[in-house]
C-alpha cells in the first residue's frame, strides 16, 4: 500500500512533446448527460480537456449536446438517436394543453430524449477509434420502468458476434438502460481504456444481481476503470456501506479482483486498486463534497488515459490532482464555497504545482 506523493505524480505525468498535434494527446469519447444532468456532461468533458486531452467528443441526447455547446465552444458533440415516446410528445405540446393533462401525467416518469439502443450503431466506429471512452456521468438510467427484452436490443443491432451469452437472457428496463446495455455488449472486447462512472455502475450492479452471478460478474472490457463512491461500491458488491467504509482498502481490492478492473473508491482518502497495487490519496477536503465533483474526476482520469497513461496511473493522476485542485480552490474560496465548476479553473494550478516542485 502506497500513499500518493508529489514526486510520484510528477514522474507519471504524460509527456508533452513539442513535435505534437491534437491527436498526439488522444481523443476522449464521453458518453454522458441526460435531461436533468446536463451539467455532468459539461463537467466531465471540460475536465478531460483541462488535464491535456487533445480532443473530446460528447455523445449524448440532442438536448444535452445543445446545452453543452451553448456553454462551451471547446467540446465536439455527437447527438445520438433518441426513441420517440408519447412522453416526449407531451412536452412539445402548448403549455395550456399540457396543464390540462397534468392530473393524469406522472411528472416523475417524463422520460424525454431517451437514447435509442440503435445509437450504438452510430457510435460503432468511434468506440474502437477513441483513445478512451468514459460512460455514465449523468447518463440517467433509471427513468423508465418499462421492460424490454435484451433479445429485442440484440435483434435491433446487426449481427456482430457477441460473447458473454448469459447476458442474453436478462430482462432490463427501457430508457437509457437499453442503450447502455447495447453499449456494454458492443465494447466487451475493446482494448482501449473504458471508464465507468455513476449510473453506469448502478446498471452494472443491477446486471450482476439480476444474473445471480455475483461470484462471476459480468465481464468489463480489458482496460477498464470504475469510479464508485461508497454507496455505488455497496451496490456493486452487495455489501453494506458501513462495512465498506470500515474496510475501504479490503473492499476496493475485492472489487478490483471480482470485476477485473482498476477501482477508484471515492471519498476522503480515495483508494485506488488494481487488485495487486493499492494507492491512497492524501489530497482533497470537504470542498469536494459537492454535487458534480465526481463528474470532474471522471473527466480528469479520461484525459490522462487519452494521453497514454495506463489505467492505474491515470487513476492516480486524476485523483491526486483533483484533490489538489480542491485544496488550492479552498484556500481562495473557502471549503464552503467551492463549486464543481470552480474546480475546473483550479486544475491548471494543481498541475503547475506538481510540475514546479
Ligand atoms: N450537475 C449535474 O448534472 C450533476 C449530475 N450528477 C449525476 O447525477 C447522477 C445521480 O447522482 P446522485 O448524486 O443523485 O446519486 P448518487 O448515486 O450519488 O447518490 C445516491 C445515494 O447514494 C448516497 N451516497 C452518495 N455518496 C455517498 C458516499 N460517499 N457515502 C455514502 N453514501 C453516499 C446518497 O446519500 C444517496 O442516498 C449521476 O449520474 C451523477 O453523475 C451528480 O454528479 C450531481 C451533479
Ligand atoms: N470530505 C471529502 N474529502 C476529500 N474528498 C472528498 C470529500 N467528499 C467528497 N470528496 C471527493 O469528491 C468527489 C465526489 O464524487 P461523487 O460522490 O461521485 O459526487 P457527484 O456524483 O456529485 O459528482 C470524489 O472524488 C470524492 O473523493
Amino acid at each position: 500500500m502506497q500513499t500518493l506523493i508529489h514526486d510520484y505524480i510528477k514522474a507519471i505525468l504524460p509527456p508533452r512533446p513539442n513535435d505534437s498535434h491534437k491527436m498526439t494527446f488522444g481523443n476522449v469519447l464521453n458518453i454522458a448527460g441526460s435531461i436533468n444532468y446536463r451539467g455532468a456532461a459539461y463537467l466531465s468533458s471540460i475536465s478531460a480537456l483541462r488535464v491535456g486531452a487533445g480532443y473530446v467528443t460528447l455523445a449524448s441526447s440532442p438536448i444535452v449536446c445543445d446545452s453543452v455547446s451553448a456553454l462551451t465552444p471547446n467540446v465536439v458533440t455527437l447527438p445520438l438517436l433518441i426513441s420517440p415516446t408519447e412522453k416526449d410528445h407531451i412536452l412539445t405540446q402548448p403549455t395550456d394543453l399540457l396543464l390540462k393533462q397534468l392530473p393524469s401525467t406522472n411528472m416523475q416518469s417524463m422520460d424525454v430524449q431517451t437514447i435509442d439502443a440503435k445509437a450504438v450503431l452510430q457510435l460503432r466506429d468511434k468506440l474502437t477509434q477513441a483513445s478512451v471512452i468514459s460512460i455514465g456521468s449523468g447518463l440517467s438510467l433509471g427513468q423508465s420502468t418499462d421492460q424490454l427484452s435484451v433479445n429485442a436490443i440484440h435483434n435491433s443491432l446487426d449481427n456482430k458476434n457477441h460473447s458473454n451469452n448469459h447476458l442474453n437472457s436478462l430482462i432490463v428496463p427501457e430508457g437509457n438502460r437499453g442503450f447502455f446495455y447495447a453499449l456494454l455488449r458492443e465494447i466487451q472486447t475493446n482494448t482501449n481504456p473504458v471508464i465507468f462512472d455513476a449510473d453506469a455502475l448502478n446498471f452494472i450492479s443491477g446486471l450482476s444481481h439480476a444474473s445471480g452471478t455475483m461470484q462471476t460478474p459480468i465481464i468489463l472490457p480489458k482496460n477498464s476503470i470504475i469510479t464508485p463512491h461508497p454507496k455505488e461500491l455497496s451496490r456493486l458488491l452487495n455489501v453494506d456501506v458501513s462495512k465498506i467504509q470500515a474496510q475501504r482498502v479490503y473492499y476496493a481490492n475485492i472489487a478490483a479482483k471480482q470485476y477485473k478492473t482498476v477501482v477508484v473508491l471515492k471519498g476522503q482518502h480515495t483508494v485506488i486498486s488494481d487488485g495487486e497495487r493499492v494507492f491512497i490519496n492524501p489530497t482533497g477536503n470537504s470542498a469536494l463534497a459537492k454535487a458534480g465533483t465526481g463528474d470532474v474526476l471522471t473527466g480528469m482520469i479520461a484525459g490522462f488515459c487519452a494521453q497514454g497513461a495506463s489505467p492505474i496511473n491515470a487513476a492516480c493522476l486524476g485523483v491526486y490532482l483533483h484533490g489538489l485542485a480542491g485544496d488550492i480552490a479552498a484556500k481562495d474560496l473557502s471549503q464552503y464555497s467551492v463549486l464543481a465548476s470552480d474546480l475546473l479553473n483550479y486544475i491548471p494550478q494543481a498541475i503547475l504545482k506538481v510540475l514546479t516542485l
